[in-house]
C-alpha cells in the first residue's frame, strides 16, 4: 500500500487528525518557508505523535550542526535534505535520508545513482520557491528515479489527482502539504481525510 506523507505540519491538532486518518510520515519544515516551525513548536507536537509515526525534519542546505541540534532537540527521526546537499553530506547522519529532486525535465535527475538514501523524493521545480509550490511536475519522468530505489511522489497533490499519480508512477509513498491547506500550514480537516482516503483506495 502506498504511504502517505503530510508535510507543513505546525499544529499539534493538525498532526493528530493526520494520524487517526492514516498518515505515515509527517514532515516539520526548518527550511524558510510560511510553515516553518521552530525547534520548541516541533518538539511539542513530536512528543503527541505515536512511535510508529514517521517524523521527517525538512532542511535546506542547512549546516551539518544545525541539523545534529534540532535531531538532539525535537526527536524527528527522518532527515529530509530538500536543496544541494552532496551525497557525502547526506551520509553523515545516522537517520535515515529522503534526498529530494526538484523535477524540471530530465537533467534535474542526474546525479540521483550518487546518492545511497533510504529514499528519493521528486518534487516540483519553481524557480522562487523551494517547495510547497502546488504545482505537479511531468510524472512520467518519475520512471527514470524509480530505476535507483523507492520513490515518493510530492508537488501539487490533492485529492483529485493523488489516485491517477499512484497509478501511473507506483510510488513508495505520496506527499502532500498545500493541497489540504486552508493557509500556509493551517491544514483543512476534510480535505486532508479525502486525501488519505483517496491514496489509500489504490
Ligand atoms: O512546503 C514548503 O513550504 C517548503 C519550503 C521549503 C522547502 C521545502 C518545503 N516543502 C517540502 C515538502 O516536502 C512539501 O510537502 C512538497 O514541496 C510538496 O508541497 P505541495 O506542492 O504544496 O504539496
Amino acid at each position: 500500500m502506498t504511504r502517505i506523507k503530510v508535510c507543513g505540519i505546525t499544529r499539534i491538532a493538525d498532526a493528530l487528525q493526520a494520524v487517526k486518518y492514516g498518515a505515515d510520515f509527517l514532515g516539520f519544515i526548518f527550511a524558510d518557508s510560511p510553515r516553518r516551525v521552530s525547534v520548541e513548536q516541533a518538539a511539542r507536537i513530536i512528543a503527541e505523535i505515536p512511535d510508529s509515526i514517521g517524523k521527517v525534519g525538512v532542511f535546506l542546505n542547512h549546516p551539518y550542526d544545525f541539523v545534529k541540534e534540532i535531531i538532539k532537540e525535537t526527536g524527528i527521526n527522518y532527515l529530509q535534505f530538500h536543496g544541494s546537499e552532496s551525497p557525502e553530506y547526506c551520509q553523515e547522519f545516522r537517520l535515515p535520508v529522503i534526498k529530494a529532486f526538484r523535477v524540471r525535465d530530465e537533467k534535474s535527475l542526474v546525479g540521483l545513482g550518487c546518492y545511497q538514501t533510504a529514499v528519493y523524493l521528486l518534487d516540483s521545480f519553481h524557480p522562487d520557491r523551494a517547495g510547497g509550490t502546488g504545482k505537479t511536475f511531468d510524472w512520467q519522468l518519475a520512471a527514470k528515479a524509480a530505476e535507483y530505489g523507492k520513490i515518493i511522489i510530492a508537488g501539487g497533490l490533492n485529492e483529485e489527482n493523488v489516485q491517477k499519480a499512484i497509478h501511473l508512477t507506483r510510488p513508495f509513498a505520496v506527499d502532500v502539504s498545500s493541497g489540504i491547506e486552508k493557509s500556509p500550514g493551517i491544514k483543512d480537516k476534510l480535505k486532508m481525510k479525502r486525501f488519505i482516503e483517496k491514496a489509500k483506495d489504490r
